[in-house]
């Protein structure tokens, strides 16, 4: 049993690659709860992504501590662009994460199935890759995520690659699909409207060395819209603070 520990943990992590004398990240800890999403957000090369390369075990603090306290403990990563296998149709992509478990082939056919229906992609199934649109995509890849049932999903700038129009509808969509599934989600972005809309907390990192800086607990309920929240005037004041908190730090020597 868990109890009432976060589901994810990290304590203390400092990170610093092969040849280079200063670190990434620096003191990073934060806690997510089952359930939970939380953005993390920050300037390009603060180690946002490396935050999630280590939770997937894809690399090791130099100091510090991950913990899932979780013994199904699956993780499922959604990256930038969908990573399909072009050779093959959806169903076979969605099936593809699913062939690390020990269900049947007829088990692995129907839970592929139920992903793709989760991200309405039903009557795709035999379509390959070329065939669709970025945004279906990068449905696929969740699908794929998704039918796991992962403790938690990481998703580093999944819609980074996607159009400003598609990119918002799919914002909407994977809020409703997440929280639909009660998923745990850690997701980072650039992209301050995204944080507010789809997380309960956000976690603001400074630049080099990373650390997390400020956090704020998202004060809306968990059905939002982006046009409800543009109508709310607590939704632009949050939005300045944290464009104010994402500012590039101007050296003195060019203020002058
Ligand atoms: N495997 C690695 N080996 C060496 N250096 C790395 C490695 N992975 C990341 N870095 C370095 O760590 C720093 C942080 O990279 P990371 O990709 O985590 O930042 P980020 O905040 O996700 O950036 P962005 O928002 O631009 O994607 C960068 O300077 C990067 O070059």
């Amino acid at each position: 049993m868990t109890g009432d520990r976060p589901l994810l943990e990290i304590d203390g992590v400092l990170k610093r690659f092969a040849g280079d004398t200063d670190p990434v990240l620096d003191s990073v800890s934060l806690a997510v709860a089952k359930g939970e999403l939380v953005a993390l957000i920050g300037p390009s090369g603060c180690g946002k992504s490396t935050v999630l390369n280590m939770l997937a075990g894809l690399v090791e603090p130099t100091e510090g501590q991950l913990r899932l306290n979780d013994g199904k403990a699956r993780i499922s990563y959604i990256f930038q662009r969908p990573r399909l296998i072009p050779w093959r149709n959806v169903l076979r992509n969605v099936e593809f994460s699913l062939e690390q478990t020990r269900l049947s082939a007829s088990e692995r056919r129907r839970a592929a199935a139920e992903a793709i229906a989760r991200v309405n992609l039903e009557g795709h199934e035999r379509k390959y890759p070329h065939q669709l649109s970025g945004g279906m995509q990068q449905r696929v890849a969740l699908a794929r995520g998704l039918a796991v049932e992962p403790s938690v999903l990481l998703l580093d700038e999944p819609f980074g690659a996607l159009d400003a129009l598609t990119r918002s509808y799919m914002q909407e969509e994977l809020l409703g699909i997440v929280r639909g599934s009660g998923t745990t989600a850690l997701l980072v972005t650039h992209d301050i409207d995204e944080a507010l809309l789809l997380a309960d907390r956000v976690l603001v990192m400074s630049s080099r060395p990373g650390r997390i800086k400020h956090e704020l607990r998202v004060p809306f309920g968990p059905e939002r819209s982006m046009d409800a929240l543009l109508h709310n005037p607590e939704y632009g004041r949050i939005r300045s603070e944290l464009r104010h908190l994402l500012r590039p730090e101007v050296s003195e020597a060019l203020v002058g």
